[in-house]
């Protein structure tokens, strides 16, 4: 505020900076008076003293108009408050669904352009499924705890294995039976890795050999009946899907879960072949699809729905991941749940679109040493809290037939949107 005199009393009156302005017009939806404001160089990145934007109040009103004007004139669509909320939060928090669309779409653009910018500085490549395809050409190392593509960048590394064990938790319907209830798990957050559950075995000694318990879930054609319901009760069961196999970290974490079926997808010749040394095609109740996730999706379709799903892959961009996305309502059961190696922030809201919520769960990762990447051509993680993504549907009564409508828009769809990169490596 500032403060002037008052001619008649003497007394100084506060007059509302122009920001403190643009706040009030956007909170009213008053898009002419915003452009004004703008026009006048009001500052469009303003936060008030709660961390509270322009953006934030015109989305929670459901301003459409307002909103693109901030927009435009560059308002941070991913600025948040001090309680780490951002404008699409507010906008769904009040049930303002253009809102979020509108946020979205802006989101994606702009990711897009970065994605664009950094696929072509460090891949060259002019779409990522030629990046993707590069990639699946490129001779792969397996140094110890390291996958190591042919230039050298990390395919997979070891100090995700914590990350890895606590996303096969979290997916697997044997373990998800073992968890505490909700308010404890709430307690536990942020307190660091958790500990592996159950059976743990490396990759680089391939799978452990089969329990009488694994050998009565192997094969289970559904995750039905009194066999199935028993195994439910506490000795693993359910269908799992792992996208990516890289050090196999997680399906082995997943197999300590006993699942009824295991489907695995991957692409890469090298790591297929890996597999195959360890024994993983024998493994009784796995089921390997050898090729890209997208060109193995009618299979996929054909053996879901899945109970608990994880995806992973490596040389693929945002708009891989949405296209994937596109097809969850028909690949997660009603009462499953998906989980991603997650590198990105932008996902609630494009979830949010399809009736699938996202909770982040911190999980302290530490600073990792010079040592840990040693023989790496670039580090591809800098934070000490990996926020570990749980997605569900929204409304599990919903009906499927409803939700399986957003699965088909595909490559032709909201997938030819591109965004940023998927993370690891690139
Ligand atoms: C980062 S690694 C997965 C690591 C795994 N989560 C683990 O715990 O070890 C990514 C894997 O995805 C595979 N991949 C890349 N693109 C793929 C695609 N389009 N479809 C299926 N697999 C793919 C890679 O070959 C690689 O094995």
């Amino acid at each position: 505020m500032t403060e002037i005199a008052n001619g008649a009393s003497g007394e100084a009156l506060a007059v509302p900076s122009l920001e403190q302005q643009l706040l009030q017009a956007a909170a009213t939806g008053d898009a002419e008076e915003v452009a004004r404001l703008i026009e006048l160089e009001a500052d469009v990145d303003y936060q008030d003293e709660d961390g509270v934007s322009p953006l934030m109040k015109a989305a929670e009103g459901g301003h459409t108009a307002a909103m693109a004007a901030l927009l435009q004139a560059g308002a941070p669509w991913n600025a948040q408050d001090r309680h780490g909320y951002c404008a699409g939060e507010y906008a769904m928090g009040n049930g303002q669904q253009e809102a979020v669309d509108v946020l979205l779409d802006f989101a994606v653009q702009a990711e897009l352009v970065l994605g664009a910018l950094q696929r072509r500085m460090q891949v060259g490549a002019p779409s990522s499924a030629a990046a993707n395809s590069d990639y699946l050409q490129q001779k792969l190392v397996y140094r110890g705890e390291q996958l190591l593509d042919a230039d050298g960048e990390a395919v997979m590394m070891g100090w995700e294995r914590p990350l890895m064990l606590r996303h096969a938790e979290l997916i697997c319907p044997g373990a998800r039976q073992q968890q505490e209830p909700a308010g404890q798990q709430q307690e536990q957050q942020g307190e660091g890795a958790p500990e592996p559950s159950g059976r743990e075995e490396d990759s680089s000694t391939g799978p452990a050999s089969t329990s009488a318990a694994e050998q009565r879930t192997a094969g289970l054609p559904e995750a039905s009946g009194r066999e199935a319901s028993a195994l439910r009760a506490g000795r693993g069961g359910g269908h799992v899907l792992n996208v990516g196999f890289g050090l196999g970290i997680i399906d082995t974490a997943i197999q300590s879960h006993h699942p009824a079926r295991h489907t695995i997808v991957e692409a890469h010749p090298d790591v297929l072949e890996h597999m195959a040394r360890l024994g993983w095609p024998e493994r009784p109740g796995v089921r390997i699809l050898r090729g890209r996730w997208q060109d193995v999706l009618p299979e996929l379709l054909d053996g879901g729905p899945y109970d608990g799903i994880f995806f992973d892959t490596y040389g693929e961009y945002y708009e891989e991941m949405r296209e994937f996305h596109s097809h969850l309502p028909r690949l997660l059961a009603r009462d499953g749940i998906y989980s991603f190696f997650n590198g990105l922030a932008l996902i609630s809201l494009e979830l949010a679109a399809k009736g699938l919520i996202v909770d982040y769960e911190p999980l302290e990762v530490g600073s990792l040493g010079d040592d840990v990447w040693q023989g790496v051509r670039s580090k591809y993680w800098h934070f000490e809290t990996y926020f570990l993504p749980r997605v569900t549907f929204d409304d599990p009564l919903e009906p499927v037939a409803e939700a399986s409508t957003e699965g088909q828009d595909g490559p032709s769809g909201e997938g030819q949107e591109a965004g940023e990169e998927e993370g690891k490596g690139e």
